[in-house]
């Protein structure tokens, strides 16, 4: 099969490579020249484990192609997917624009049936957008080429991409022809040799299985902050809790892991653009607003319990944090927890050294340059560099070297035996046997509460 793949970011990049490792010849476009220019090189513009082997292997056998031409790109295939970004717009709807001006280019250039597959995650009703604009182009052009517009969200997790692509849990396509739906059952029959994992509904329902999808996820996540919050005021260790009801079927084990919030490219803005689509229907969406508040208020978490410990003022104070990255396995720092904590450290008078092992880059390109001028904010090269002579560590982004790590030598190298533990790593008895003060994420520390928060629980 030829395929054009059009955006080569996680999900693009992923889905094209990964489409070629399975036979198929693709074609990845990009507006980003530097992109294009790097991956031909072999240079990803992107961490995602496993993804290099295979984007350079499929290039060098000639099934994996690079441009930033479309018209070229299309010249040989029919099957075209857009995996452009869909960003937060000002009011939290989802930015179309980049779907829709791939969609006129498509249709300003199409020569013969094709199927287009979106891919990108969209809002309900926009296959009928991408439908309209690419058959305006036609109508300009004057000429009759069928087309069928298909929506194939993607549920790839950044960190285990590949092997999300490569082993879903299900493949979702909404199409409404049976020609659209022939040609998607072929192409991913390589993906469903053990286990028919497709399944086919109508284009609207399968715009909306992504966004629930993804507000589930997100409600899980913001349903166990607010026990681990209550937790913390009463005395219990939420990790306890967190097996505990795990271990019910029915409840699972994953995605109630507490934290410092859920970051990323993807559930904030999709809770965000699915309130949106809500309140445009006129519909209150209680559930996920609360969902979102709860979350926005967890990012703070941690810093409260920084000035809980040390005062509100932190002016000559050194923290030591580790993990940038929304969470590990990516040098993705969209919407990552680490920025509103360092927000509110620098704003509060401290300094911070950092350290991830990763996302050092992506940090220097998206924090603002004046902390680093100021040397507000240093970048460690390594993990324990960031601990030297501060007065606490705050753990971030659960990296594996972060798990286990050396506690007699993060001691001696800290000034005060301090750890703000974001994503409950550590084990709150063992630490306090070693002479350091801890505070995770729920954990109970915070018994008795003090006389404000049993204030708010009194009401
Ligand atoms: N990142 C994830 O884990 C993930 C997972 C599932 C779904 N999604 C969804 O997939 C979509 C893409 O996300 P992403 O994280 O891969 O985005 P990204 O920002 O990493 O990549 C998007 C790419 O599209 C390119 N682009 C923009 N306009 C273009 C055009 N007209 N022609 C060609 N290329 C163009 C950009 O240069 C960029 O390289 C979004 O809708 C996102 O919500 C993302
Ligand atoms: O129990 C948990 C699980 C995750 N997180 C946080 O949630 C965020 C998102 O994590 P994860 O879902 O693993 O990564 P993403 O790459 O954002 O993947 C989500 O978003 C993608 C884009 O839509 C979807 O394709 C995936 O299915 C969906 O899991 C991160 O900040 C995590 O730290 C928690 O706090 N607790």
């Amino acid at each position: 099969m030829n395929i054009t793949v059009i955006g080569t970011g996680y999900v693009g990049l992923v889905t094209g490579a990964c489409f070629a490792e399975m036979g198929s010849n693709v074609t990845c476009v990009d507006v980003d020249a530097a992109k294009i220019e790097g991956l031909k090189q072999g240079i990803l513009p992107i961490y995602e484990p496993g993804l290099e082997p295979i984007v350079v292997n499929n290039y060098k056998e000639g099934r994996l192609r690079f441009t930033t031409s479309l018209p070229e790109a299309m010249a040989d295939s029919n099957l075209y997917f857009i995996a452009v970004g869909t960003p937060p717009g000002e009011d939290g709807s989802a930015d179309l624009q980049y779907v829709l001006a791939v969609a006129r280019e498509i249709g300003q250039h199409l020569k013969a049936y094709s199927i287009i597959v979106d891919k990108s995650t969209v809002p309900v009703g926009t296959a009928e957008k991408v439908q309209a604009a690419i058959q305006r182009e036609l109508d300009a052009r004057g000429v009759h080429i069928p087309f069928d517009v298909v929506s194939n969200p993607e549920f790839l997790k950044e960190g285990a991409a590949v092997e999300d692509f490569m082993r879903p849990d299900r493949i979702i396509v909404g199409a409404e022809a049976e020609r659209a739906r022939e040609v998607m059952r072929n192409l991913y029959a390589p993906f469903n040799r053990n286990r028919e994992r497709t399944l086919f509904m109508g284009v609207r329902e399968a715009e909306m299985t992504k966004y629930a999808a993804n507000a589930m996820l997100a409600t899980k996540i913001s349903f166990m902050n607010e026990i681990a919050n209550l937790c913390d005021l009463m005395g219990v260790d939420v990790e306890s809790v967190r097996e505990g009801i795990g271990s019910d079927a029915r409840i699972g084990y994953s995605f109630i892991y507490p934290g410092c919030g859920y970051g990323g490219s993807c559930f904030p803005k999709d809770v965000k653009a699915l309130i949106r689509t809500a309140a445009e229907h006129g519909f209150d969406t209680q559930v996920l607003n609360a969902v979102e508040a709860r979350n926005n208020q967890q990012k703070t978490v941690l810093f409260d319990k920084i000035t809980r410990h040390f005062g509100a003022d932190l002016s000559g104070l050194h923290f030591g944090v580790w993990g940038l990255a929304f969470k590990p396995g990516t040098d993705d720092m969209r919407e990552a927890s680490s920025v509103v904590l360092l927000e509110a450290l620098i704003a509060a008078g401290a300094t911070v050294k950092a350290y991830d092992p990763v996302a050092r880059e992506a940090a220097r390109a998206t924090l603002p340059a004046d902390w680093f001028a100021s040397g507000r904010l240093v970048l460690t090269e390594h993990q324990y560099d960031a601990l030297k002579d501060v007065d606490a560590m705050v753990l971030v982004t659960e990296w594996k070297p972060f798990r286990h790590p050396d506690f007699e030598a993060m001691k001696r190298l800290m000034k005060q035996p301090v750890i703000f533990d974001g994503r409950n790593q550590y084990d709150p008895k063992q630490l306090q046997a070693l002479g350091f003060r801890y505070a995770g994420i729920g954990r109970g520390e915070h018994q008795p509460a003090t006389r404000a928060e049993l204030k708010i629980v009194a009401g």
